[in-house]
């Protein structure tokens, strides 16, 4: 089997007719120095410099690069590699290696999915470029794949979840410290019982006019942890109007907020808009925790009327159906926005 066998086949022909890309701004700025925020997470708990570098991060940019996360660095390499091992299977076993009651589920060319894992539409308006695994953490652990590939990356991402949970739960309460809003209990902001843990891959492509890996959106989670640790980039971010390259470094994770730390945070912090290009320097392979408040939990600011993360859930779902995107926190401003000019996740 070669590569190109292990996609699915409606990613096998890089040569599809042009689609619609979003107006980009400016091209990304390869080869500047990374200007991303930097928290160091240890120094967090103490150093009043660094807590305001993550403020700035929060209500400027949306998104920052963490360092000194305690994550052993074997265990980043060696999550990478089994994912890509996992990706270089065949379609069909793949396919075939989970079904929409698991825990563990394959899907590709759409990231909108429904709560257990399977793709939203059928039929979604851009092909997003890219195949993924999505995962359930809560129930991983009892999870008995068919593939024996799945068993040992099963056991890396279980502890590499608990990892993630942990550097959640630690932002977190740092970022609401700043907000000075009166959170009780933080766990039910970052449920543990939410997490879920996607892998991607998207293929190598020279020809970027074909469209992009995945569309341009915002998350709908609290915070999302992302791992990029082969080396090819592809991530960019929405700044000032300009996007600009996240470039991997290994070892470090980029952290972005999500709709619901927009929305708890009362607009002070921005959940920010990303996109991830094809590249032509070959396949990349991305590791992205996703982190939301316990599905009943009233989300109160001023901004917004009062929501449950379920409700903007079946909101987003409904609008991918009828409007064809998301829309959004702006479905949950007091006035109702009339521009929806961006394609949210
Ligand atoms: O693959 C990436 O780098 C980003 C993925 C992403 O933005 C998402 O899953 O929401
Ligand atoms: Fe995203």
């Amino acid at each position: 089997m070669n590569n190109s066998e292990s996609y699915p086949p409606i990613l096998r022909h890089l040569s599809h007719p042009r689609h619609h890309q979003p107006d980009g701004g400016d091209p990304i700025r390869e080869s500047e120095p990374d200007p991303l925020p930097l928290i160091d997470l240890q120094l967090l708990s103490h150093d009043m410099n660094m807590q305001k570098v993550l403020e700035d991060a929060c209500k400027h940019w949306g998104l920052f690069r963490l360092v000194n996360h305690g994550i052993p660095s074997t265990l980043l390499t060696q999550l990478q590699h089994q994912a890509k091992q996992l990706f270089s299977l065949s379609f069909e076993s793949k396919q075939a290696s989970c079904n929409a009651a698991d825990p563990v589920t394959y899907f590709w060319g759409t990231p909108a999915l429904t709560s257990s894992g399977t793709p939203l539409t059928t039929a979604p308006q851009n092909i997003n470029w890219f195949e993924g695994f999505n995962m359930s953490l809560p129930h991983l652990s009892q999870f008995q794949p068919q593939l024996p590939q799945l068993h040992s990356f099963r056991d890396t991402v279980v502890e590499y979840g608990e990892h993630l949970s942990r550097i959640g739960r630690r932002l977190f309460e740092a970022m609401v410290k700043k907000l000075d809003l009166n959170i009780e209990a933080s766990s039910s902001y970052v449920a543990e019982s939410t997490g879920i843990m996607r892998i991607y891959r998207y293929p190598k492509c020279s020809n970027s006019d074909v469209g992009l890996g995945m569309e341009v959106h915002t998350d709908s989670s609290v915070l999302s942890i992302l791992s990029q640790e082969n080396e090819v980039s592809g991530l960019e971010l929405l700044k000032d109007h300009q996007w600009l390259t996240v470039k991997p470094v290994s070892n470090t994770l980029i952290v972005n907020l999500g709709d619901m730390m927009q929305a708890i945070s009362d607009d002070k912090y921005k959940s920010v808009t990303h996109r991830v290009k094809l590249n032509n320097e070959g396949e990349r392979i991305s590791l992205c925790y996703f982190v939301f408040p316990d599905e009943e939990l009233e989300i109160n600011s001023s901004n917004y009327r009062p929501f449950t993360y379920k409700q903007f859930r079946t909101q987003v779902q409904q609008d991918i159906k009828t409007v064809g995107n998301k829309v959004g926190l702006p479905r949950f401003q007091h006035t109702p926005h009339s521009s929806h000019e961006n394609l949210q996740k």
